[in-house]
């Protein structure tokens, strides 16, 4: 993988009429994994938005060095396709290929007929895993990627993250709930919180 990292200086953030946190800075690069940490409400998905480009901080600036993924609750896939159409649509736009042996690793190639309606809940955070490997991205931004998900289904996340970080690849995780990640370092928002 090249060179990559994700930078974030000084952050601060405000919703609505509301300043979240201030004062957040990161520095991730290669390999590196990050466990964003807090209660509901503090503010992981807003930081999570911002790092991805999607939502300007309040302050502060961020600087990006490689491509991004991100996963978050809406797993992108047209809820009227089947989920082999509905993962293949993005085949163009991701430059990259669809690749089966995704959808059998996260176990949902026996559902590539059905439509992305009737998935359930872990099973639409699987297809959104699936999409996010065909994406080679070089920073996966996860927000919340336990979510919905059984036993089985949280140790494969765990897996294959410490695999892309394995590679090179940078992981930060927004997430309530504690998971195993690869020599990982941890940024609670509460000690930000405005
Ligand atoms: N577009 C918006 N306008 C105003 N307030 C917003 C907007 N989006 C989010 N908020 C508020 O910002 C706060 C932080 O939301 P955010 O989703 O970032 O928190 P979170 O830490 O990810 O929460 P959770 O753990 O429940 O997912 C919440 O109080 C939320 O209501």
């Amino acid at each position: 993988m090249q060179a990559c990292s994700l930078s974030a200086t000084d952050i601060a953030c405000r919703r609505g009429d509301r300043v979240l946190f201030r004062g957040v800075s990161l520095h991730t690069t290669n390999g590196d994994a990050l466990h964003i940490k807090g209660a509901n409400g503090i503010g992981k998905s807003s930081l999570m938005r911002i790092l991805a480009g999607l939502l300007a901080p309040f302050s502060g600036d961020v600087i990006r060095t490689g491509s991004v993924g991100l996963v978050d609750e809406r797993p992108a896939l047209d809820t009227q396709l089947p989920l082999g159409k509905a993962l293949s649509f993005w085949t163009g736009l991701d430059s990259a290929s669809t690749k089966t042996a995704h959808a059998d690793r996260l176990g949902i190639a026996e559902l590539l007929d059905v439509p992305v309606r009737y998935l359930s809940t872990g099973q639409k955070k699987r297809a959104a895993m699936a999409r996010l490997l065909n994406q080679n991205a070089d920073i996966w931004l996860l927000d919340e990627p336990l979510n919905g998900l059984d036993t089985g289904g949280v140790q494969l996340v765990e897996t294959l993250i410490a695999e892309y970080c394995a590679t090179g690849g940078i992981a930060i995780i927004a997430s309530h709930q504690p998971i195993t990640l690869p020599a990982p370092a941890t940024l609670d928002l509460r000690g930000f919180a405005a």
